[in-house]
């Protein structure tokens, strides 16, 4: 089945926290519509820039793109930014069941609202290892009255000016600003705003129900939960997950969960859904919606006060969930058993030239103006660097745990260059930021793969030791994975899928600040590019070429 989508993007005035912002939008909404699909479906999005001075990109997030690498999204890698007044069009296959996301893949455009969820349904007749009433969608994220180009100026300022915590948590796009609070810029706060009264799930007492969960978080790591109800998690990034079972599930940015909860406690009252900052100290209030016990009025509040999570900096208790998640016995897809390649990346915040930025082995990441995939296909040249990026780094003197003798680094556009159909580990290592005693939590992504989770660790990462502690029996596979402070996340992935991938902390900020990388796999084997990728710096000339 071909499904059509057309998503107009524009600004408008919305006040998701009830304090009025300029959001952008798709079709009048943020979040955006959510992508309905059957596994297999092939999604057609047409995107209608109806911002009137910036570009957009859509990633969707977490779908391979197979066969169709231009459709990933991600501006300066698999295409030229789409400029106002234009429509650019996607299509793509969905070709596995689960739970995705979208979401802007342009500068910080992210964080200024452009977002949704893609659900994809399990063919006709299939089963899955779990089962339900109904099926209910969740996405969270972090919310700031700062404009995306403040923020994005100040990380590029000397000084340098962070973009700090969130104002307020959203659910489905609702949140709730304290309008007492000092404002960080000046603007209307109302809390008797429609577009700030909360998100409410309706369940019916005794049904069981799947919410899938969706995390596009700019900068927090979220604790999930829903006051006074056990989950228990059964899928993770479209993988099915060896059941467990949670009081609250610690989302990073760009993970999804499905959970399952049965409506099974005192039905006269409502309870809240609520998430909290985890990882970071937090100074945001908790983020609630209203879980709807029918046929209690929607509106009708809880009468507790929302659960205000777990202890922020409770580290072990998220490595442990993290190496909790299993792939589901019946649906082990087990890794190649060994690696061709293994790339270690530090991960250290850096200064260069007096900018503060994050690097991978002392290299922080800028994007070309030449998207690679136009410049690999068509070997166009000096469109980035083509010295290789660093393979490790000194992992035998290098000091993890303290701020770096030599905070520099040099900033590069290069990329990791894959043999096709070779396996591929990568193993992250945390190390201490520029400030004393801290380390942060980096979500990490991929495009165009999912990889398995081989293994977490704390401390240093030693070859020699930590490879024979593998998990090749049940890892699940995943695009998004939490790299804990102090620790080492280790991924296998198969460079399978010809195209050009990025590979990079969720973090918005972080991505900005060079937090990223790019790998490339049999682009020789990638088909025609549409020439409605092109037309940006060096692929210009590619497009006039024959008139
Ligand atoms: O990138 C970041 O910068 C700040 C801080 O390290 C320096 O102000 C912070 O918390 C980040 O995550």
């Amino acid at each position: 089945k071909i499904r059509h989508y057309r998503f107009h993007v524009a600004y408008q005035y919305k006040s998701p926290d009830c304090f009025q912002k300029l959001s952008v939008t798709i079709n009048g909404q943020s979040p955006g519509p959510t992508i309905i699909a059957g596994q297999g479906d092939t999604v057609v999005v047409e995107v209608n820039n109806g911002l009137l001075t910036e570009n957009t990109a859509i990633h969707w997030h977490g779908i391979r793109q197979i066969g169709t690498p231009w459709s990933d999204g991600t501006e300066g890698i698999t295409q030229c930014p789409i400029a106002p007044g234009e429509t650019f069009v996607y299509k793509f296959v969905v070709d596995r069941a689960g739970t995705y996301m979208y979401h802007a893949h342009y500068g910080m455009q992210r964080s200024a609202g452009l977002y949704g969820m893609i659900k994809v349904a399990v063919p006709e007749g299939a089963v899955e290892p779990f089962s339900y009433d109904y099926d209910r969608s969740i996405i969270v994220n972090d919310w700031w009255h700062k404009s995306t180009y403040d923020q994005a100026a100040g990380l590029s300022s000397i000084p340098f000016v962070f973009v700090g915590e969130p104002q307020s948590l959203l659910i489905n796009g609702r949140g709730r600003f304290n309008c007492s609070m000092p404002s960080t810029t000046g603007g209307v706060c109302n809390l008797t705003n429609p577009d700030c009264s909360p998100s409410v799930f309706t369940v019916v007492p005794g049904k069981t129900y799947r919410f899938r969960i969706a995390s596009v978080t700019s900068l927090s790591a979220l604790n999930f939960g829903f006051e006074g109800h056990n989950m228990t998690v059964v899928e993770a990034d479209g993988h099915y997950v060896k059941p467990f079972v949670v009081e609250n599930l610690n989302l990073y940015s760009g993970e999804t969960y499905s959970v399952i909860v049965k409506a099974d406690q005192d039905p006269s009252r409502n309870y809240w859904a609520s998430v909290n900052v985890v990882a970071r100290k937090p100074s945001t209030a908790t983020g609630t919606a209203i879980l709807n016990y029918y046929p209690n009025h929607p509106s009708k509040l809880p009468p507790t006060t929302p659960p205000a999570g777990p202890q922020w900096d409770d580290t072990i208790v998220r490595f442990n969930q993290s190496t909790a998640i299993r792939a589901h016995p019946d649906h082990v897809e087990p890794p190649p058993p060994t690696s061709d390649r293994t790339i270690i990346l530090l991960n250290t915040q850096n200064r260069i030239d007096g900018h503060t930025r994050w690097a991978l082995n002392n290299v922080s990441f800028t994007l070309p103006h030449t998207p690679y995939l136009i410049a690999l296909k068509h070997k166009l040249k000096h469109v980035f660097d083509s010295k290789p990026p660093p393979e490790s780094y000194d992992y035998r003197s290098y000091d993890i745990q303290s701020i770096p003798s030599n905070p520099n680094a040099t900033s590069s556009s290069s990329i990791y260059r894959l043999d096709f159909d070779s396996t591929v580990d990568v193993i992250l290592q945390n190390a201490n930021t520029l400030n004393p005693n801290n380390s942060e939590t980096h979500p990490w992504h991929l495009h165009g793969h999912d990889f398995w989770v081989m293994g977490y660790g704390t401390g240093k990462f030693d070859p020699s030791v930590d490879v024979a502690s593998f998990n090749l029996v049940d890892p699940i596979q995943k695009n998004t994975v939490p790299l804990h402070p102090y620790g080492w996340t280790a991924l296998r992935f198969r460079a399978d899928n010809p195209g050009v991938w990025a590979f990079h902390c969720h973090i918005e900020s972080h991505f900005f600040m060079g937090m990223g990388m790019v790998f490339e796999e049999g682009v020789e084997k990638v088909g025609r590019l549409p020439r409605s990728i092109m037309g940006c710096g060096e692929s210009k000339r590619l497009i006039t070429k024959n008139l």
